[in-house]
């Protein structure tokens, strides 16, 4: 498997902004560093971000109440609340306490995905040495400066915590967000934890699938783990902890964006399907104004399958890259070697709208084809949204579990209209998949907002 580890060339783009992080790096750096940060996506650590899943997705709900009646584009609140969601998460520190909103943050890094992509694109944009002497490269540092200057900050603060013996999110969370009451007395119907969301589909495990615990020694979240791993500075030191909280901030929140801004206006667009998910959260919550607990986000199995089918059509990632270590025959054409140092572009997008593996229609947005009967006869590399193999998202169940908490606490309050067409997105194959005319849709309550929102 050593064969596809290496990131192509291309990806050194990232690197005034990303450095050395888990994205870009190889060899025994990338191994080392995946070994440390994989374990704090690990399911019990998530299970511990779920009241700030809720808390986060009620004030994004109160937040989009200042919409309602006029269409306006959702990925500029998704953008927010899911750079919020992180910082309070993953990076547990109080989204208040960083003085600068997740918004800014968020534009940044958009604009500056415009850029890298920009040099994608354009042949005389590649060199250093030319692309150094444009204004492009003075706005790309500017870019640059508003977005470190917010990382600076959460691990100066998470830091000054570590010193005080503080642990964990130092987030605010009032008493009604708390369901760790609330988790014992709801039923849990599913027993079973496989299937695509927070488990593998099919037999090919990643180190994300690990069931073992590590016992008494209770998991810590992502920058917990970092600064105290860095306390003796051998594991890791500070400018590699920057150049991974880079990482995970930029990873954690773009895809995640882009994706629940596509699923949003997916529901806008089949407002059938969209009822139907409705009419699942209903079962679930019976009327009842209580959080998500895990065990719902268990049952939510309908949109579960909206999501990956959204996922499937609109992969946030279209395409990735890999530079071969070695010669390799390919096996379609034996007659055909692609030669070691060869990057090799692997187009999701493509890929996820194959006729052979999705039918006659596979441009159609069919949640049935994430039945797990459907699923079961597909192909492990068939859907890919997350990548696959060792070099897979690491966060794709902390995204799973995010997104269906944000999702269906959005859709239980509001009914999602558009006058768009899935024919009429205008795509934006960047860095991460868009839409060039703006995630158009406007909202119409379902129900008064509670006291708690
Ligand atoms: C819908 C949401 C997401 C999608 C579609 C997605 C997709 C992907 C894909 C396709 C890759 C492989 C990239 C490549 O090979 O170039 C990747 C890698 C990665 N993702 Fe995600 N991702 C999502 C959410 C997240 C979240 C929430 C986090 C962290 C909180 C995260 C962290 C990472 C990291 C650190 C890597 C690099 C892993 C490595 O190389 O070892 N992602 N993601």
């Amino acid at each position: 498997m050593s064969l596809f580890y290496s990131r192509s060339p291309e990806y050194r783009y990232f690197k005034p902004w990303l450095g050395d992080g888990l994205l870009i790096s190889t060899g025994q750096k990338w191994r080392a560093h995946r070994k440390l940060i994989a374990p704090t996506f690990h399911l019990n650590v998530l299970k511990s971000f779920i009241d700030l899943f809720n808390k986060n997705s009620r004030e994004t709900v109160k937040k989009l109440e200042g919409t309602l009646g006029k269409e306006f584009d959702c990925h500029d609140y998704m953008s927010e609340a899911t750079v919020e969601i992180l910082l309070e998460t993953a990076m547990g520190v109080s989204k208040k306490t960083q003085g600068q909103s997740g918004y800014d943050y968020a534009m940044a890094v958009m604009k500056l995905c415009e850029i890298l992509h920009l040099r994608h694109a354009k042949l005389w944009f590649r060199p250093d040495l030319i692309f150094n002497l444009t204004n492009t490269a003075k706005y790309q540092e500017k870019l640059i400066g508003v977005i470190h200057s917010l990382t600076r900050r959460v691990i100066q603060k998470k830091k000054a915590d570590f010193e005080q013996g503080i642990r964990g999110s130092t987030a605010e969370l009032p008493d009604e967000y708390k369901t760790s009451k609330l988790e014992k007395n709801v039923p849990l119907k599913t027993t079973t934890l496989e299937g695509t969301s927070y488990g593998q589909s099919v037999g090919l495990k990643d180190d994300l699938d690990v069931d073992d615990d590590v016992g008494e020694k209770k998991r810590m979240a992502f920058l917990d783990l970092m600064i105290e791993a860095s306390q003796n500075g051998v594991v890791i030191n500070d400018e590699e902890i920057k150049e991974q909280v880079d990482t995970i901030m930029f990873e954690g929140h773009d895809t995640t964006a882009a994706g629940s801004s596509f699923f949003l206006c997916q529901m806008a667009a089949h407002p059938e399907i969209q009822e139907k998910v409705v009419q699942e959260l209903d079962e679930i919550f019976q009327g009842s104004d209580r959080m998500a607990t895990f065990a719902d986000t268990l049952e939510m199995k309908y949109l579960e399958r909206c999501l990956l089918e959204t996922l499937r059509l609109f992969p946030p990632v279209p395409i990735i890259a890999r530079q071969l270590q070695q010669d390799v025959k390919l096996a379609s054409n034996p007659n055909l070697t692609l030669p070691s140092g060869a990057t090799i572009v692997i187009a999701q997008f493509k890929v996820h709208r194959l006729e052979e593996i999705y039918g006659p229609n596979p441009d159609k947005f069919d949640p049935d084809n994430f039945l797990p009967e459907r699923a079961a006869n597909r192909h492990y590399y068939a859907f890919i949204p997350f990548s696959a193999g060792p070099r897979s998202c690491v966060g794709r169940k902390y995204a799973m579990l995010k997104l269906k908490i944000l999702l269906s606490t959005i859709l239980l309050n509001y009914k999602i209209k558009s006058n768009y067409k899935e024919e009429d997105y205008k795509l934006q194959g960047d860095i991460i998949l868009k839409r060039a005319d703006g995630f158009k849709i406007s909202l119409e309550r379902r129900k008064p907002l509670s006291a708690t929102a």
